[in-house]
């Protein structure tokens, strides 16, 4: 049974540690780029785009081996060196409280990467709890066609709309008609969003 939790993350300023510079410990780091978490790789060697990245001072990378105060102050720990005794090493020195993920060991790790994609305020991840990660990235690239760039704007649309009808309709049953509406097909595809919405406002005299 599948006992995990998801839930979303905020790491905006928070410490981010990467033990390893391959290519595993770089697909983390990228998905972790827009998040503000201040990443450290730490590790001898790592990839064309990692070093880029740490050029361009968007994180830090130390050259060399892992040590157990790397992790010292970090909110989240990812153990991704293709050294099973090193990545183990990462696990025991981290504290119960901060959250580790083992590249090469799932069951022992805190969690896990879903495979996932954002539409600005669409967020969609997929996991199969260490079942089958290409299968996880096949049901994402799946999901990126179902759920186009057109979602952006539109959740855009939503959340403004929102906000209105929280603010202006006071009955719970128009509130949730309201809320409904405006997901409904037409208003995903109108060229006229905000115009279609300001006319349903009409019909109820809002
Ligand atoms: C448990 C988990 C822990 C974690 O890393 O968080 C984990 C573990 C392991 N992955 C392994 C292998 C591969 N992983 C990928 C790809 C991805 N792996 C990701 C997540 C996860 N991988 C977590 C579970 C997620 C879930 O199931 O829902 C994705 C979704 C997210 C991401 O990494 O960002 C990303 C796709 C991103 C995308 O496309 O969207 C590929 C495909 C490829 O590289 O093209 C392969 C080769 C094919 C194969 O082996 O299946 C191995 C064996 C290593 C070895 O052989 O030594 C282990 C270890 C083990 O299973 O023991
Ligand atoms: N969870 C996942 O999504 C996946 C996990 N894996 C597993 O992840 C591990 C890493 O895979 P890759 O990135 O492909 O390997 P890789 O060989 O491309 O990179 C390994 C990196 O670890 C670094 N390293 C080695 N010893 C170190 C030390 N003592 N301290 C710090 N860094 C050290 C190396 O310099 C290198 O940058 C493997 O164990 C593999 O089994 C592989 C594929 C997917």
């Amino acid at each position: 049974m599948n006992k995990s939790y998801p839930i979303m993350l905020q790491l905006n300023g928070r410490k981010v540690v990467v033990s390893g510079g391959g290519k595993v410990a770089e697909r983390k780091v990228v998905s972790l780029l827009d998040t503000g978490a201040k990443v450290l790789v730490v590790s001898p060697e790592a990839t064309e785009k990692l070093k880029q990245l740490a050029l361009e001072g968007k994180i830090i990378w130390q050259q060399r081996s892992f040590s157990a105060d790397d992790v010292s102050d970090a909110f989240l720990i990812f153990a991704a060196t293709n050294d099973k005794e090193v990545n183990q090493m990462v696990r025991s020195a981290a504290s119960d409280h901060q959250l580790v993920t083992i590249a090469d060991d799932p069951e022992e790790s805190d969690f896990h990467v879903p495979a996932h994609f954002k539409r600005g305020r669409l967020s969609i991840t997929v996991s199969t709890g260490g079942a089958s990660p290409i299968l996880a990235s096949q049901i994402r690239e799946q999901m990126e066609q179902q759920f186009d760039e057109t979602y952006e704007e539109y959740l855009e649309f939503l959340f403004k709309a929102r906000q209105r009808i929280l603010w202006e309709v006071q009955d719970p049953s128009l509130k949730r008609q309201l809320l409904t509406a405006i997901i409904s097909p037409e208003f995903l595809k109108s060229k006229n969003r905000e115009d279609d919405f300001q006319k349903l406002l009409d019909e109820y005299s809002l």
